[in-house]
């Protein structure tokens, strides 16, 4: 049985004042939390995290991590750093990161080895654009972002990530797939990675990302692969972030 996983993605979104009424509005209202549930703050605001939830249910993570160990490379972040910082999740190619960053599926399947070099579990983000949907090329596209990093990661490795599936039309957009949607793609990265092994993909949590809210989080998390959300958005305000981590629980 998988453990539910909800994980807050604030964006560029944020200021301490602000960051600590949310975080405090969070752990206020995870007393029972049964579901896993994360933060990922930007890189700014990691020392913050620690400080004020080392302690309590909320884990905190990155929102991208460099695919370099260290070195020369202006204005990346290191596994390491967000390891130093209590980090226990990093963000990879968001479609955010793909689209205005340039990152192809073998930069973000580095970033994933990356990450697990340092302890920390990437959340693999994949999805598909309204084009490639309409196209017919759902499955092809998340496929090829899935593949590179089954092709980089052993079996050991594959067994430790978080895959996200984020239809890039559902992001910010108040669109939101249907359950049988989400369903039908989060069904065939399972099977993808099963071919590979079945053991990583019968523990692997799988999450749903794109304008999932409180009012639709418990359809979409009641499918047999859906294993959590990833939330923009609604992860901004501490009840509405609570009431999707209770409709995981
Ligand atoms: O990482 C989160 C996703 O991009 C979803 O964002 P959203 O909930 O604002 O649509």
């Amino acid at each position: 049985m998988r453990r539910k996983l909800v994980i807050g993605n604030w964006k560029m979104n944020g200021s301490r004042t602000g960051n600590t009424v949310l975080l405090s509005g969070i752990v206020a209202g995870l007393a029972s939390a049964k579901a896993d549930c994360a933060v990922c703050a930007p890189a700014p605001y990691l020392a913050q995290c620690q400080a004020e939830l080392t302690g309590t249910p909320l884990a905190w993570g990155a929102q991208d991590v460099s695919a370099h160990a260290s070195g020369a490379y202006t204005g990346e972040v290191a596994a390491s750093m967000l390891q130093d910082f209590g980090c226990r999740y990093a963000l990879v190619g968001h479609s955010e990161r793909r689209a205005y960053h340039g990152e192809s599926n073998a930069v973000v399947a580095q970033k994933a080895q990356a990450a697990l070099a340092a302890g920390l579990i990437p959340v693999v983000c994949v999805g598909e654009t309204l084009a490639e949907r309409e196209a017919g090329q759902t499955g092809a596209v998340v496929g090829a972002q899935l593949q590179a990093v089954l092709d980089l990661l052993d079996n050991a490795a594959l067994a430790k990530i978080v895959l996200a599936y984020e239809p890039v039309w559902a992001i910010g957009t108040g669109k939101t797939a249907t359950p049988a949607m989400a369903q039908e793609v989060h069904a065939l990265l399972r099977q993808q990675v099963a071919e590979r092994s079945a053991e990583a993909a019968s523990g692997m949590q799988i999450l749903y990302g794109g304008s999932m809210k409180p009012e639709n989080a418990g359809e979409l998390l009641a499918q047999a692969d859906i294993d959590g959300g990833l939330i923009g958005g609604a992860a901004l305000k501490a009840a509405d972030f609570l009431a999707i981590i209770r409709a995981a629980e």
